[in-house]
């Protein structure tokens, strides 16, 4: 079994999804469950909301997950995180990695943020989000993890202690077996940080690292890892059940957005054209969660849910700036954060079952609120976006919507769009 710790809860959506559509039986867990693992699993995820805690907790709460992991059968741990490699100077990315490494006793790390389903490519050590490289893509004006830095090496740099290697392009090509010569040549307690254009050469990857203990990465060398471990154990799985969780969104359902990414701003604007009534939520100095939140849910009541209404908090780049500036960065994010997920609990509490959540810290927080504790994985509404159904006695339908993914109408088509149910179905 691989076990998977994901350090937001969108990734885990993505990566668990990953490793479903390699054929693998998966389940989520968000944050580490208080019980044995719920059923047999080929893969199993535990979503943190580790991204931007403090190192010091990020560690503790990375390790816990693993060591649960591996109690509950992991025989090879993967770390996800972010595809635009989302972190501080201070890590956790690194800090994370390196405890990951110590804990499963790896040699040589990957270091594969690489996911080409995404448009997240890796070029001579630069990271790519479509055509931009990333320090000039609209990452760098992310809340909480502006990247104003495109080489991963020289971002994981300041997060570790330990020596960093390029396996670029044209060595990652001559093939897996050369690959794994040149991870052998490189020092003990190393990171190989490792260039991918496309699947085929993160499949060249996860055979060069099919046996060792740590992969890192975002999706998409989970996916090839999947894909390698299902080619090489095919025989030996049981009872195979790769198929997706069947989950009916034909319920009415609520967006609720915090993130401030482009594509989540472009998905907004979409969903007022096309009629969703939609509430901006604002921070000011002195709000309290509590009542923004009542306020919110006040404008609710007021609305046909089976309008698809939206609740967001997001702004763009200038005006974030000017909250940020107001408030403080951390201030303005637990303010808004605090509120989605007491909307979220509300929404609940008022029947709702569907809920669309933007933003990977914004789901963190709305999942944390509803006190959920796994979930069943189902089709995608976009790459990397798969609807979920959560565990437990009153099922929820939940998307998690990374900030940066789907097209411009996911938002819209998710809480009652004309094309849920093509999606779905
Ligand atoms: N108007 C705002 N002012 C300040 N911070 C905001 C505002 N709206 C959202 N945020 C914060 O920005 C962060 C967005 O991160 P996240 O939800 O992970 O989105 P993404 O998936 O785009 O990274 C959250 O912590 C959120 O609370
Ligand atoms: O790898 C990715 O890009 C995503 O899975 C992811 O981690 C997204 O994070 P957010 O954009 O913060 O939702």
């Amino acid at each position: 079994m691989i076990g998977a710790i994901a350090d937001d809860f969108t990734g885990a959506t993505d990566v668990a999804v990953a490793f479903r559509r390699a054929g693998m039986r998966t389940l989520v867990y968000f944050g580490i469950p208080g019980h044995a693992i719920d059923a047999p699993a080929d893969a199993v995820v535990i979503a943190l909301k580790t991204r931007t805690v403090p190192v010091d907790d990020a560690v503790s709460e990375s390790t816990a997950a693993a060591r649960w992991l591996q109690e509950n059968g992991a025989t090879q741990l993967y770390f996800k995180y972010c595809s635009t490699f989302d972190s501080r100077p201070e890590g956790n990315i690194g800090p994370v990695a390196d405890a990951l490494a110590d804990l499963s006793g790896a040699r040589v790390t990957p270091i594969v943020p690489s996911s080409p389903p995404h448009r997240r490519t890796q070029y001579m050590g630069n990271l790519f989000v479509g055509r931009q490289l990333l320090s000039q893509s609209p990452m760098r004006h992310h809340p909480l993890t502006p990247m104003r830095k495109s080489s991963v090496a020289d971002l994981l740099a300041p997060q570790t202690a330990r020596p960093i290697a390029l396996l670029d392009l044209e060595e990652v090509r001559e093939g897996s077996a050369a690959l794994r010569q040149r991870v052998e040549a490189l020092p003990d307690r190393s990171y190989a940080v490792i260039d991918a254009i496309d699947d085929v050469d993160l499949l060249h990857v996860a055979r060069a690292f099919i046996d060792e203990p740590l992969l890192t990465g975002a999706a998409g060398l989970a996916a090839a890892l999947g894909a390698v471990a299902l080619e090489r154990r095919a025989t030996a799985y049981s009872g195979l059940d790769s198929a997706p969780a069947d989950i009916d969104p034909s319920l009415p359902g609520v967006a609720l957005a915090g993130s401030c990414s482009a594509r989540t701003l472009q998905q907004i604007a979409i969903m007022a054209e096309r009629g969703h009534p939609a509430l901006h939520v604002r921070a000011e100095r002195d709000a309290r969660p509590e009542d923004l939140a009542a306020d919110a849910l006040a404008w609710i009541d007021q609305q046909d849910l089976a309008d698809g209404p939206l609740v967001y908090s997001s702004l763009p780049p200038a005006e974030l700036r000017e909250v940020q500036e107001r408030l403080g960065v951390a201030e303005a994010s637990t303010l808004l954060e605090t509120t989605m997920g007491l909307v979220a609990r509300g929404l609940v509490e008022r029947g709702v079952t569907r809920i669309v959540v933007a933003g990977g810290e914004t789901s963190g927080a709305v999942v944390q609120a509803l006190a959920v504790d796994g979930a069943e994985i189902g089709l995608e509404a976009a790459p990397g976006v798969p609807w979920i159904r959560t565990l437990g006695p009153r099922p929820l339908t939940l998307l998690l919507k990374s900030g940066n993914f789907g097209d411009e109408n996911l938002l819209a088509d998710a809480v009652g769009g004309e094309r849920v149910g093509g999606l779905v179905a």
